[in-house]
Parts: structure tokens; sequence; C-alpha cells
């Protein structure tokens, strides 16, 4: 059974029958119940009264409500809305990021997470002070916030947008709902209310998903039915071990690449890490680590499933457009009353969880790294106050952030993952070169981040100014134009990439964007490895002096009261040294229980 144009055309924006009293009901009351344990954390408890509490939620969470958090900070409607529409576009390829969160989450389960808690650090940048200096700090601080602020923009636009496109939905009233009721409910609760509703938001967002791909399963023939379908359209994708790194998906860009990404937002990115500090013990912030496992995983299946339905319902029309995902739910939901309105909440709670979390970890992080460092002597009073109008402050912005998202017009879920690579791999490889190589130094680490974001921006905006893929079109017209629009870009495509075969340059530019985190830690770690080697002590350069004047102190104390590497040394026997070194701090590392 295909649909009809006349199905499709049901969904012209004038038409508002597809939303009912109660569905509008629904989402009011995500609004007001976010609200409600935004206030309920306001009047109870120590009624975020100091930071401790604000900030860091008196380090008292458990780790149920912690786990589901940590899942909604980076699961936004962006994964809602792009997910599907890969899979209906690329086939199931992109399930395979799925293998990246075994390492994702192992790996910052036992290394990252005890490093920052036994350090008992408010923000993760205190690291980077107490590891290198305070410029690598305020670096570290400055770069995190500009990542943030500009995800933070997509996640309010993406849902608000798409709606609008669709159903008519009053657009700028929405990202103004949903800005304010968040800034609201994240400065009134403090970091417990993000939390708790986050925990909220989690449940309304898996049942919005459930709901779609039961009713699209059942109207469209039932599983076995979808089943054929997707396996005719060759939607589900083999193993893909290709290992060329311009091929956008395939088991290493997704599986291996994906692992950085997840480093960079589960093992370093102030958002998770706020979250692992706020649990009661070490043991807990760790079991909530591997209780986001299977949560993820059933997130990245619901949405995976929901292109899949969504392929078997259109198969007959091939057309792909960022709206298509909206416009098969609310061709599945309308004339079921209350749906409709379950899945706007879904989308909104997954923009929700996520903007709360990063307005919170934004004023965290400033309140931390970039003002109490300066005034020492502030009163938690003021302290805690100035913590809600950064994040009253830090919401208008996003607002702001928002707009500009309307300008970019890639794929929301590529243009999400990129910021991750871009920004995230980056700092990602500042924390590895602290952690994992002890003599790298601070003039390495700001030097390495600087190269790393020079490198990814160049990488990222290359990549945009050389794509030889037209954008897809944003809007949507009929089927029938949006199909000849795709068959000219694809000609033109294929036209001009047998002209064009990338090489150097145009080859670094095609790196596939699930890479860009690995390729910029990466560059970090080894520009701030040699950087780090040559400003440190390069053998022979330096003549002991000290060592001279003090000729009178015994052996012992002259090494360490110099502390420089003895004159003449070469380079190889450097090389033996960092290498010793090393293997004492792996040894370490892994002794310690
Ligand atoms: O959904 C978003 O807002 C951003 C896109 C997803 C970010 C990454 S992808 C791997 C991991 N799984 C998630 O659900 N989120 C992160
Ligand atoms: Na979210």
């Amino acid at each position: 059974m295909d649909v009809s144009e006349s199905n499709l055309s049901l969904m012209d924006p004038s038409d508002q029958k597809f939303f009912t009293v109660i569905d509008y009901v629904i989402f009011a009351v995500l609004l007001a119940a976010s609200m409600g344990i935004g206030l309920y954390y306001a009047l109870s408890g120590g009624r975020q009264r100091t930071t401790q509490e604000f900030l860091m939620a008196d380090r008292s969470m458990g780790c149920l409500p912690v786990s589901l958090s940590l899942i909604a900070s980076f699961q936004s409607a962006v994964a809602i809305i792009g997910v599907p529409a890969e899979i209906y576009t690329h086939g199931t390829q992109y399930w395979f990021i799925g293998c990246a969160y075994i390492l994702g989450l192992f790996i910052p389960a036992h290394i990252f997470i005890p490093v920052f808690y036994r350090l008992r650090v408010s923000s993760a940048y205190q690291y980077l002070e107490l590891r290198f200096s305070k410029a690598v700090r305020i670096c570290g601080t400055f770069t995190f916030i500009f990542q943030m602020v500009i995800y933070m923009g997509v996640c309010v636009y993406t849902p608000a947008f798409a709606l609008n496109a669709v159903t008519g939905f009053e657009l700028w009233g929405t990202v103004l709902a949903t800005g304010l009721v968040c800034t609201l409910y994240t400065t009134l609760g403090g970091l417990k209310a993000v939390i708790w509703t986050d925990v909220f938001q989690t449940v309304v967002m898996f049942a919005g998903q459930l709901a779609v791909i039961v009713v699209g399963v059942q109207k469209t023939g039932g599983v076995a039915d979808v089943w054929r379908k997707v396996w005719e359209g060759n939607r589900i994708s083999g193993l893909d071990l290709n290992p060329d790194p311009t091929e956008r998906h395939t088991f290493w860009t997704l599986g291996v690449g994906g692992v950085f990404l997840m480093l960079s937002l589960y093992g370093v990115n102030q958002a998770q890490v706020q979250r692992y500090l706020s649990s009661r013990t070490e043991k807990e912030a760790v079991r909530s680590c591997y209780m986001v496992f299977p949560s993820l995983q059933l997130a990245l299946a619901l949405s995976c499933v929901m292109g899949l339905v969504m392929f078997a319902r259109y198969y007959m029309f091939i057309v792909c457009f960022p709206q298509m995902v909206i416009y098969f739910v609310m061709d599945m939901l309308h004339g079921l009353p209350g749906l409709p309105g379950l899945f706007i909440a879904c989308l909104f709670s997954a923009a929700l969880s996520t903007i709360s979390s990063a307005f919170n970890s934004l004023a965290t992080v400033t309140m931390e790294d970039l003002i109490k460092p300066q005034y020492p002597a502030m009163t938690e009073a003021r302290a805690t106050l100035l913590s809600k109008v950064l994040a009253m402050s830090y919401g208008l912005l996003c607002l702001a952030m928002a707009y500009l998202t309307h300008l970019m017009g890639d794929s929301v879920l590529q243009v999400a993952l990129k910021i991750f690579g871009m920004v995230g791999g980056p700092i990602l490889g500042l924390f590895c070169l602290g952690m994992f190589f002890p003599w790298a130094n601070s003039i390495g680490a700001l030097v390495g981040l600087c190269a790393g974001l020079v490198v990814a921006f160049w990488l990222g905006i290359g990549s945009i100014l050389n794509r030889s893929t037209r954008p897809l079109p944003l809007e949507c017209g009929t089927n029938a134009t949006i199909a000849i629009q795709t068959a000219f870009n694809n000609t033109t495509l294929s036209i001009s990439l047998f002209f064009s075969q990338p090489s150097g340059l145009k080859r670094f530019y095609s790196l596939s964007y699930m890479w860009y985190s690995g390729f910029n830690c990466t560059t970090v770690i080894l520009i701030g490895l040699i950087i780090s080697f040559l400003t440190d002590v390069m053998p022979g350069t330096l003549y002991p002096l000290l060592g001279k004047l003090f000729c009178f102190l015994p052996e012992h104390l002259k090494k360490k009261l110099c502390c420089v590497t003895p004159l003449g040394q070469t380079v190889s026997e450097r090389i033996d040294l960092i290498a010793k070194n090393l293997a004492t701090f792996i040894y370490d590392v892994f002794a310690v229980e």
C-alpha cells in the first residue's frame, strides 16, 4: 500500500486538524511538570542556598537518576529527528555506532571518573590547572563554553523548526516557551532539578518513540511486511569494513571513530563529569556509567527502528528531506487523540533535558573556573545568586544561538556531530595529554590545544566549502518536486565526483566527519608532546649553573634542587628516559587497585 499524493498533502501547514485539545494539554503538562520539579527543589532541601547544592546536588545522587540524566544530556531532538532520517536515507550503517558505546563508556568508568572523583573537583577544568597551569584551565573552559553554546542553539531550534515546517506549530513562540521554561527550572532548582527532570523527560522520550513505532508498524502491514520492505529496499546495511577514512559511515568510522566521540562526551565533557561528581560515592558514579550502556543502546535502537518503519511506509517514494520524520509521525498519529501530543512532548523532552544540562554545566564552569578564582572572598550567597544569574543569561544566549542555527542548513545530526568532533575532540586531546603523558607540560598543552582547534576548524569549514553534495532541500514541497530535485542533485553529484577525484587537500577535506573527534584529539596530543619535548629540556642546551653554584651540596639534593637533565644528554638517552617514565607510569596506573 503506498502513500498517495492526497495523504501527504493532508499535512500542509495550514491544516490544524491533527492537534486536538488533548495534544496541547499533554505538551502543557510536560512543561508544567518540569517547572514543578524545578520549584520543588527550589523550596526543599537546602533550598539551593549553596553552590555545592546548586551546582553539585550536594554530591548526594544515586546511580539510577544519574545514569538516566547522563543519557538525556546528549540525546536531544537532534537524535530523535536526525537518526531516523539517517536510517531512511542511508540504511542501518549508523547503527554500528552502538559498538563505540562499549569502550566509549568503559574507559570513562575506569580512567576518567577515578581521576576526577578522587581530585574532588567541581569542574573538569580544575584538573587542567592542577596538571598544567591556570592558562590551560582557562583556555579549556572557554573552548567548552564555545562548544556547548553552539550545540545548545541547535538543540533548541531543531524541534521547533521541524514542527513548524510540517504542522504550522508556532516557531518562535515554541522556542521562547521551551527556552524560558528550561531557564526557569534550571535557575530555580539547580542540578537536582536538572537531573530529576532529565529522568522524567527520558521516560517521555522513550514512550513517544515507542508509540510511533507501534502505530507505524501496525499501519504499515505488521512486522513481517515492514521487514520485507526494508530488506527489499536494502536498508539493512551489512558490516562495511572499508578502511577508507573518507568513506562517510563504515564500521571503522562509527565503531572506532565513534569511541573518540563518546570519550569527548562521556569522558571529559563537563555536563557528564558534573553528573559523575554529583554521585554520592565513586562506586555509584562508575555504576551509573555502566547503567548508561543498555539505555543508550535502547535509545539508538528506537531511533533506528523508527527510521526503518518510516522507510517501509514511504518506500514507494524515494524522497528525503529533514522534515520527513515529522511528516511520518503526523501521518501515523493524526486521528489518534493524545498521541501527536505525546510525540511533541517526546521531542521537547529531548530538547529540554539537553539544554538544561548545558545551562547548568555552563553556569558551573563559568562560576568555578572563571569567577571564583578571581574573587576568592566571595560569599556563598553571592556566589549562588551569581550562578543563578549565569544560568539565566546562558538561557537567553541560547535563544539567540537558535536563530543562528536557522542559517546552518546541513542535516542537524551532522551539524551536532561535527561540533562535537571539531571542538570536543581537541578538549579530549588536552585531557589525554595531561592524564597519559607525564612529561607533557603546560606550554605543550596550550600550543597543542590551539593547533588542534585551528586544524579542526580548517578541516570542518573546508569540508563544508568543498562538499560536492548540494544541501538536501530544506522546504518540504510536494514529493514530486523533491523527487525531481533529488534526481537532479544525484546526477550533478555523480558528474562532479567523476571529474574531481579527491586528491591531497581535497582528500583531507573529505575525511569522514565521524573521524573528526579522533583526528583532532590525536593532533592535540602529537603537537602537545613535540612542544613539551622541545620546551622542557632540549638535551645539551642547559648549563647546570645551579649545580655548579651549590657544588658543596650532596649529590641527591643537588639533583632535586636543579631537577634538570644532565649536560650533553643525547636525544636517544632522553627518549629512553621518557620511555622509562611512561612504563613506570602505566605500571602505577594499573597497579592501583
Ligand atoms: O542527539 C544529540 O543531541 C546529538 C547527537 C548524538 C550525540 C552522540 S551520538 C553517540 C551518543 N549517543 C547518543 O545518544 N548521543 C551521543
Ligand atoms: Na536530551
